[in-house]
């Protein structure tokens, strides 16, 4: 029976390969190339799909990934975990986690509006003498296929699904950074990134806006404005606005203005630069560092009253009395700063002009989907220009801790609520005494195991009524010295006007005696 198969099929397929042959090696190639053309579309007419390509490296020589081929993976990791049969496994966040996508030639399917698609991820083995140097030899790709009649449907609304919703869960699942343009003493800040202006590290701030104490309203406000900014592309698109917000903060030390940042950071799942203003060698630099940032981020400077001279113009038009005064605090504040290594001194070029040209310059709308805040402790040393709406488009004031704050930083700090029983009397002496968020915190926190909520919370009393009595104390000082200064400016005023009138005393004498001689 094989005998007779054979000795039917026996002479086609000789008669096919000796065709295949004389084909191969005889025939004209132009002439081949026109009967593969006919062919194919003999295929297409009778094969109702099409496909599509996407390869992992763009072109030839190309250092980086293709962005789409990478989106497509992350897309394509969850049909891959259920559907295929060998899996390839990725690092990302830095190592931290993996990834698990098909491996080479397996197929998955996968449905939109009701429609079916398969994905085959294939390899082409490249030419094995070229040498790769910075990827892999062999060259990988993604085949999209589907029935020709889905062609809109897929080529338009699908891919740009697929690619958006890959982008989408790279962002969320990679793992944010925080950088600063710090060089440090040995320039270590450009060695981390070669070429980039910015070195980073892993963000890894745990504050969040649960933790944040402050007033509820006030908070969820800001939330809300967090989350509308980042829906709003097309609507700043629409208004001819480049994609940014600015926030300011201020208020005074150890309010929660860095604890905040954090915690908007976390809550929009942005990278956080840190930029050090002393470090900016001149506006240039500050330009090439804006450039230098990436979307989805927050750009940070922190005590912008310490960080550029922006006092100029204003302080001429104040009263100089008070303003001496003040001053003089601010500068005590500044240098104590300092002191503390939390500022730097000012060797920077920058100016007022580059800075505004920062934050809304033509330069600032590239990358889009970014919020510059500033924080200071003193926003009236700030040039108006600097903070005005558009450029600042939200002022935060962070100040004393008050009673909702409290319960806050009580709940995250010692699990307790507001039925609590110091919990009144705290009431009362928050609104008797100013005392930072973070010196609460600090009075909450347990110091040994011995300590629980009643020792803490009566620890918080105590400092709360040394807190009132020294305001005290300090208001009644203040209030002798001003009485002081202000009765030593009346005999200062008493003397002055003696002087005065003994010299024209004199001046009267000696007239009279000039006369008396004429
Ligand atoms: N509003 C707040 N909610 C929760 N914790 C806070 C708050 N304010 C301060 N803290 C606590 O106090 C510490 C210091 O706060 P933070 O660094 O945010 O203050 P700041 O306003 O930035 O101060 P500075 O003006 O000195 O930079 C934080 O680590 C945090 O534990
Ligand atoms: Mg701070």
């Amino acid at each position: 029976m094989m005998q007779d198969v054979w000795t039917q099929l026996g002479p086609t397929i000789a008669a096919i390969m000796f065709s295949w042959t004389m084909y191969q090696n005889y025939f004209p190639h132009e002439l081949r190339g026109h009967i593969r053309r006919y062919t194919d579309k003999l295929v297409s007419y009778f094969y109702p799909y099409m496909h599509i390509i996407f390869h992992e490296y763009e072109s030839e020589g190309w250092f980086e990934r293709s962005k789409a081929y990478v989106a497509i993976e992350r897309y394509l990791s969850k049909n891959s975990c259920t559907q295929a049969k060998r899996l390839k496994a990725n690092t990302v966040k830095d190592g931290q986690s993996l990834v698990l996508t098909m491996d080479d030639h397996e197929e998955i399917t996968d449905e939109y509006k009701g429609e079916k698609v398969w994905w085959i991820s294939s390899q082409k083995a490249a030419n094995r003498q070229t040498i790769a140097l910075w990827k892999e030899d062999d060259k990988r790709y993604f085949k999209l296929k589907f029935h020709r009649k889905h062609r809109e449907l897929i080529t338009n609304p699908y891919l740009k699904y697929v690619l958006d919703e890959g982008k989408a869960i790279s962002v969320r699942e990679r793992q944010r950074k925080l950088y600063t343009n710090n060089k440090g003493e040995e320039g270590g800040g450009y060695r981390y990134r070669g070429w980039r202006m910015w070195s980073g590290v892993l963000f890894e701030h745990p504050s969040t806006f649960d933790t944040l104490a402050m007033d509820p309203n006030k908070k969820q406000e800001i939330m809300d404005d967090l989350q509308t900014f980042s829906k709003s592309k097309e609507y700043y698109a629409k208004i001819g606005k480049a994609w940014k917000r600015g926030y300011l903060l201020y208020g005074p030390p150890g309010t929660g203005k860095s604890s905040m940042i954090a915690a908007m950071a976390n809550f929009m799942q942005y990278d956080v630069y840190d930029l050090e203003l002393t470090s900016v060698k001149d506006n240039t630099e500050l330009r090439k560092l804006l450039i230098d940032t990436t979307s989805k981020s927050i750009i940070v400077i922190e005590d912008i009253d310490c960080s550029l001279d922006l006092t100029g113009q204003r302080e001429k038009n104040k009263k100089k009395d008070e303003e001496d005064n003040k001053e003089k605090n601010e500068n005590d504040a500044i240098k104590e700063k300092l002191k503390r290594g939390e500022a730097k001194e000012n060797k920077s070029e920058v100016t007022l002009s580059g800075l505004l040209n920062f934050i809304d310059g033509l330069w600032s709308a590239i990358g889009g989907e970014r919020l510059i805040v500033f924080t200071t402790n003193y926003v009236e040393k700030l040039d108006p220009a600097l903070i005005r709406r558009g450029r600042m488009d939200k002022h935060i004031v962070l100040s004393y801790c008050c009673f909702e704050s409290f319960k806050v930083l009580a709940h995250n700090y010692l699990d307790v609520v507001e039925s609590y029983v110091h919990f009144p009397e705290i009431r009362r002496l928050l609104g008797e005494a100013n005392m930072t968020p973070a010196d609460i915190a600090e009075n909450l926190m347990p110091k040994s195991s011995k300590e629980n909520a009643d020792t803490c919370l009566e620890r918080l009393i105590k400092a709360l009524e040394t807190a009132k009595e020294e305001a005290k104390l300090k208001a009644e000082k203040e209030e002798e010295e001003k009485a002081k200064a202000e009765k030593e400016k009346e005999e200062k005023e008493e003397k002055k006007k003696e002087v005065a009138a003994t010299e024209e005393a004199k001046n009267a004498d000696k007239e009279n005696g000039d006369v008396s001689k004429g």
